[in-house]
């Protein structure tokens, strides 16, 4: 398996924290988002963000902004979708996703998630924690795409049910707290005191 490419959800509508993006929100002297950006960008060969709405809000990140194709925000598996529709255009196999709202993932993600589906002879893995699995914390094969536009387009919105349907290896982190996400504002106020 190649190196992936990397893609940030950031395509959710932060309702628990007013709407907004919720990656835009400062945190320590950068944002939630750059914080996830800065442990991301070193695992993969290439990186784009997840989003809905006008792309300009991002312009500062040199990234390429790539819109959920399903209408109606249909979840985290709405932009997998984006992102393997991104990732074969640029002729890759896999992309990883981390979710835009977790700022303190493990910073040896992919190679984890490699390693795990390389063992499970699998295409597709998930990270775990003693906590449960974090469906937006995996690894994705592009040749799944148009699968899985089926399957949304068939109303199906969780992420496990998809990727047990196909095969999915786990990668375990024994620390719950590295998937800490920030949904409301006293998460935030969390998020401050971990770093
Ligand atoms: N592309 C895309 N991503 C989504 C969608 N809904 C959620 N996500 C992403 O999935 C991850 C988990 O999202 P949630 O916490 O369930 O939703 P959220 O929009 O962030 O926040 P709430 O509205 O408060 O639940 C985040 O990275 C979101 O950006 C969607 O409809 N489309």
């Amino acid at each position: 398996m190649k190196h992936p490419l990397g893609v940030i959800l950031a395509g959710g509508q932060a309702t628990r924290m007013g709407g907004g993006d919720k990656g835009l929100l400062p945190l320590g002297s950068g944002t939630i988002l750059s914080h996830v950006i800065d442990r991301l960008e070193p695992q993969v060969a290439g990186l784009a963000l997840n989003a809905n709405g006008d792309p300009a809000r991002f312009a500062h990140l040199n990234l390429p902004v790539i819109a959920d194709s399903i209408d109606g925000f249909a979840g985290p598996l709405s932009g997998v979708l984006a992102g393997l529709d991104w990732a074969a255009t640029q002729g890759a196999s896999h992309i990883v996703t981390a979710a835009a709202d977790t700022p303190f993932f493990p910073c040896d993600l992919v190679p984890r998630l490699l390693q795990a589906a390389e063992d499970a002879g699998t295409q597709i893995a998930l990270s775990r924690t003693p906590d449960g699995r974090h469906p937006t914390f995996g690894l994705w094969p592009t040749v799944l795409r148009d699968d899985l536009r089926a399957a949304l387009n068939d109303g199906l919105r969780k992420v496990v049910l998809w990727t047990d349907q196909h095969g999915c290896a786990t990668a375990a982190f024994p620390d719950d707290s590295a998937f800490f996400n920030v949904n409301t504002p006293q998460d935030l106020v969390q998020a401050e005191h971990m770093l």
